[in-house]
């Protein structure tokens, strides 16, 4: 883990000189003025204080940033693209995302998603430090820094096949199980090329996807693509987890960075049965779950809350005291002086639970979405759910089974797409991200 206040320019990123083919007099640095004055979010393990630490700068007041001789905002702000993880997995969530997925063209080999791969990594290392692209520069994000931006590549089982890689094909991307109740379209999961694209500001996404798009042709076309958003930085008065459509806060008991058997957790490791070139990479299991808004916002507060088992002004778990705050202990053996429990038999953090699901555990860092109304005049919007972890067939296989049979939150739910990745491990500086696959 890597940071920085000071004018932090990873090593061998590419010079603020450099003027972009298709971009004459154009550097998205110079027009930031304070150039390199951001923050670098390394990619690597133990990260969890110095991400507490950033998330708070971040935060600050404009003039405290001025003090400290930066720009004002989030526009500075970096993640590292090089590391031993990829970006993406520990840095704190951005408040925009699209995600993406392409299918390889027909004919298209090894050598041919290597070049894909060595392109992409170049570029998003480019994007990271607020240096425009290095080929199909658009401007859309031309006088805006990295602002966090965090790109996140990961590999489908169809990329496996079709690049004669079966034998490098990891065991736990076996596809997932049906679950009760899933209402999937297949056109808007799977792929054999995924990326995440986080930043705290639209453009800035949006801009890295049009130019790993175009990057693509000929090589991958797009498959699929969804946007979503989660809490700017700056928008509480203090720094709290976020909140999702529900209105929940969610996310408060993900397996943290400086907890004992974290990387196990998340991370895939040498020698642990998945093959070598993963280790330190890991897997994503993404989820479009639509949320039954109407019906939901028609539940009183405190039969919301029976449903998660955690109080919705505060996130604190049902049982604890007014002042308990979000990160108190759950106690699920806790009764209510009526002697039942009080996180309710079926509340999604009862069933949810690690204890209930022989340890499994997993990263989730989902994003809102929302986009639109349906037919029946209801919301199109819901959670785009992502999940990190060293293993699915032991993190949220064993758990979305439990939950899709005795969750009191499913009744309010629909899983409408789906998809599982092998995450590689980060690129070293130089290097690309699945060169550990294809060289
Ligand atoms: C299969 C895994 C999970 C799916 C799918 C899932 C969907 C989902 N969850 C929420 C809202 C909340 N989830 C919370 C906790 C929580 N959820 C899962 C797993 C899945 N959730 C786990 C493992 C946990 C942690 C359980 C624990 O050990 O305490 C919470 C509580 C706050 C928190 O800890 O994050 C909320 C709120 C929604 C809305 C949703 C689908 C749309
Ligand atoms: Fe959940």
């Amino acid at each position: 883990m890597e940071t920085s206040t000071d004018s932090a320019v990873e090593p061998g990123a590419p010079s603020t000189d450099s003027t972009p083919a298709g971009t004459p007099g154009f550097t998205r640095r110079a027009l930031l003025g304070t150039a390199g004055a951001g923050l670098v979010i390394g990619a690597g393990a133990g990260a969890a204080t110095a991400l507490a630490v950033e998330r708070r700068d971040r935060r600050a007041p404009a003039g405290a940033d001025h003090q400290a001789g930066t720009a004002p905002g989030l526009g500075p702000a970096r993640v590292a693209f090089h590391g031993e993880h990829q970006a993406g997995i520990l840095d704190p969530q951005q408040a925009r995302v699209q995600l993406a997925a392409f299918d390889l063209a027909g004919g298209v080999g090894r050598d041919g998603v290597r070049a894909l791969l060595q392109r992409w990594s170049r570029t998003v290392a480019r994007l990271a430090v607020g240096e425009p692209a290095d080929e199909f520069e658009n401007q859309i994000a031309l006088d805006a820094g990295p602002c966090s931006l965090a790109v996140t590549f990961g590999f489908g089982a169809g990329l496996f096949e079709k690049t004669g890689l079966t034998e490098q094909r990891p065991a736990g991307l076996e596809p997932l199980p049906a679950f009760p109740a899933d209402a999937l379209d297949p056109a808007r999961g799977d792929g054999d090329l995924f990326v995440q694209i986080g930043a705290d500001d639209a453009l800035v996404a949006v801009h890295a996807l049009r130019v790993l798009q175009r990057q693509a042709a000929g090589t991958a076309a797009l498959r699929w693509q969804m946007s979503g958003f989660g809490r700017t930085p700056g928008a509480t008065a203090t720094p709290m987890t976020g909140r999702n459509l529900m209105g929940q806060v969610d996310g408060t008991n993900n397996p943290r960075p400086d907890e004992e058997g974290f990387a196990a957790k998340v991370f895939v490791a040498a020698g642990g049965g998945q093959p070598a070139w993963l280790a330190g990479g890991s897997f994503l299991v993404f989820r479009r779950i639509r949320m039954l808004l109407d019906s939901w916002e028609a539940l009183p507060v405190d039969r919301q809350e029976r449903v998660i088992g955690r109080r919705k002004a505060d996130g604190a778990p049902l049982g604890t005291p007014a002042d308990a705050g979000e990160r108190a202990p759950v106690d699920l053996n806790a009764r209510l002086a009526d002697g039942s429990l009080a996180v309710p038999a079926d509340a999604h953090i009862r069933v949810a639970a690690p204890a209930a699901n022989g340890g499994a555990a997993m990263l989730r860092r989902g994003f809102s979405y929302h986009d639109g109304l349906l037919g029946d005049g209801s919301p199109d919007a819901g959670l785009l759910f992502l999940a990190f972890q060293a293993d699915p067939r032991t993190g949220f296989t064993p758990v979305q089974r439990k939950l899709s049979r005795g969750d009191g939150l499913s009744r309010f739910l629909r899983h409408e797409a789906s998809g599982l990745y092998a995450v590689p491990p980060g690129a070293p500086q130089g290097g690309y991200v699945g060169q550990t696959l294809f060289d």
